[in-house]
Order: C-alpha cells, then sequence, then structure tokens
C-alpha cells in the first residue's frame, strides 16, 4: 500500500493510555505495510500545530490518538482540509470516536479501520469561532462538568456522577432563549443541549438520535423538573430514553442562538464561554475513517 500515516499522540489523555497505546498502534499499522510517522505532542497547542505541519508535508491520512479534547484541537486544523483521519480512542468520553462508530475498547479494530480506508464526511458544529465535534450544552451540567473537571477523586465517568449529585442540591432552573432557525423559544430550563452527534459525558444520549451526517443540529431542552425526576432521567440518558419524557423538548435545525444570562457554554467537554453563543452547521467538513 505505502501509505504514509501520520500517527500524532496526546501521551496524558485518559490519564497515560494515549502514551501506552501509541507502540501497539504503531507496530499493528507498520505491519500491514503502512509508513507511519510518529509524533507525541507536548502540550494542547501541538495538537493544531502538527497536524497543520503533517498536512503541508503531503501525509496521506492523520491517526489521532486521544480523546474528544485531543479531537477538538485537532479538528480546528482537519476540518475542510480534506485530509482523512481516524482516531484510536484513548479519552475518558471518547463521544466523538462513539458517534462515528469507532470501537472505544479494542484498539487494534479502531486501527484496522484506519487500514481499511473507507471514509466517510461528517458534520461538525460551529460555535465562537470554534469547531465542535460533540455537543455544545449550558445549564445544569455546565455546572457538573466545572465541578467533575476540578475533581481528582474518583476516576473516569464516576466523577460525573458524584458532581451531578452535588449539583443538584442546589441548581434552580434558567431562563433561556432559544432560536432555531429563526423561530424565538423562550423558556425556562435546566439545560439546553446542541449536538451534531447524539452523546456527551462519555455516552450520555443528550441528543439522541442525532446523526452526524445529516446536515442538521440536535436540539435538547430538559424543561423545569423536580431533583428526583432528574436523578430518575439520569440513567435513561445512556439509552436515549429520556426523550419521551414530556418535560423533554426536542427539535433540529441549521443554525442556532442560545441565550441565558451567566451560563458557561460547554464544548467537547471542555469551557467554550459564556451565552450567548450562535451555532452553525459545517456540513460533511470533516472526513473520517469509518
Ligand atoms: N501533551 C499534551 N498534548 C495534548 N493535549 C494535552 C497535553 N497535555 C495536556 N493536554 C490537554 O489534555 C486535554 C485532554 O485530552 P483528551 O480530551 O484527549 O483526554 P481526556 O480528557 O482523557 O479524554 P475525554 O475528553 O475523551 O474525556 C486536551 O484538551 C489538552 O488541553
Amino acid at each position: 500500500m505505502g501509505r504514509k500515516i501520520a500517527l500524532v499522540v496526546n501521551p496524558t489523555s485518559g490519564r497515560g493510555l494515549g502514551a501506552r497505546l501509541a507502540p501497539i498502534v504503531r507496530s499493528r499499522l507498520e505491519a500491514v505495510g503502512l509508513t507511519v510517522a510518529e509524533h507525541t505532542t507536548s502540550c494542547a497547542e501541538d495538537v493544531g500545530r502538527i497536524s497543520a505541519e503533517v498536512i503541508a508535508e503531503g501525509a496521506d491520512a492523520v491517526a489521532l490518538i486521544g480523546g474528544d479534547g485531543t479531537i477538538h484541537l485537532g479538528a480546528q486544523v482537519l476540518a475542510k482540509s480534506g485530509m482523512p483521519f481516524g482516531v484510536i480512542p484513548a479519552g475518558t468520553g471518547n463521544d466523538f470516536a462513539r458517534g462515528i462508530g469507532v470501537p472505544l475498547k479494542d484498539p487494534d479494530a479502531a486501527v484496522d479501520l484506519i487500514v481499511a480506508g473507507r471514509t466517510r464526511s461528517v458534520d461538525l458544529a460551529v460555535a465562537k469561532d470554534e469547531f465542535i465535534t460533540t455537543v455544545v450544552a449550558g445549564g445544569f451540567d455546565s455546572l457538573v462538568n466545572k465541578r467533575a473537571n476540578a475533581m481528582t477523586w474518583p476516576k473516569g465517568n464516576a466523577r460525573y456522577t458524584v458532581a451531578t449529585l452535588a449539583e443538584l442540591r442546589t441548581f434552580k432552573p434558567l431562563s433561556y432563549v432559544v432560536t432555531v432557525d429563526g423561530q424565538v423559544i423562550e423558556t425556562d430550563a435546566m439545560l439546553v443541549a446542541v449536538g451534531t452527534g447524539p452523546t456527551y459525558g462519555g455516552g450520555l444520549q443528550i441528543c439522541a438520535g442525532a446523526e452526524i451526517d445529516d446536515g442538521l443540529l440536535d436540539i435538547t431542552i430538559i424543561k423545569p423538573v423536580s431533583r428526583l425526576t432528574l436523578l430518575q432521567m439520569f440513567p435513561k440518558l445512556s439509552k436515549g430514553t429520556h426523550v419521551g419524557h414530556p418535560m423533554v423538548h426536542t427539535l433540529r435545525g441549521r443554525s442556532v442562538r442560545l441565550e441565558s444570562e451567566g451560563v458557561t457554554a460547554y464544548a467537547d467537554g471542555e469551557i467554550l464561554g459564556p451565552l450567548p453563543v450562535d451555532i452553525t452547521i459545517a456540513q460533511g467538513a470533516l472526513t473520517v475513517f469509518a
């Protein structure tokens, strides 16, 4: 085959899983005759810088080892470049990989998708001049994210459960103005989420049913509910069955404006910035092996 693959590794993703996966991935790629140029990032800025360099140097494809944060950084450069890229999931959340159907706990199978070479174009959201690869959201979940990101224990997704329980004690619904393709919705809500793919927070199907390549943003509004109802809804988020609840409102559109005073929006698990935020769709902006 002789394809040249640039392997971009975030060694810190998944608390070191990225570094551990790199030699495994590299040898599997080389075993099928691919030429691998391995680049290990030493800071967040390196992900974009190295991605830009390997595009300029004429790599045939990029393989990213990392989690959603790494993919977010890489997507800023890879979007609209036409450069096909593959994901080897190494984060704690891995929601982008989940959304495009890459096996999460089987790096060999993830590598095999790159080797097979079948690509598809997937949509990205655009907000505050950034490409977003999963979900933009603000409200109750912003507080949970903030708390969970500051926690060192417990590890993995359990942090989100602990943070959710802590935030539930004091949270009050917020007032939002949500404008979807010009239609203005004024509502109180627990949170509003806007995604190209279905999940955030490591598999919570907040935008259940979102299709990654339909050219549309999926919007979920969770209207004010009691603490008990929100708690009961939480396990349903993993299956996406919250969507049938009368206080869960879903819609689709190509442009969304989210407004709510004092709310910080999160995107791809990281802080995006304070609302208001305008979100549009970049249809088919990213070419992935899947
Ligand atoms: N050497 C590094 N290279 C790249 N990013 C780094 C590095 N050190 C720290 N970071 C930071 O690590 C963040 C997290 O990486 P990533 O999201 O891939 O892993 P994760 O947090 O374990 O997974 P997930 O986002 O899926 O939960 C990046 O957004 C970046 O800011």
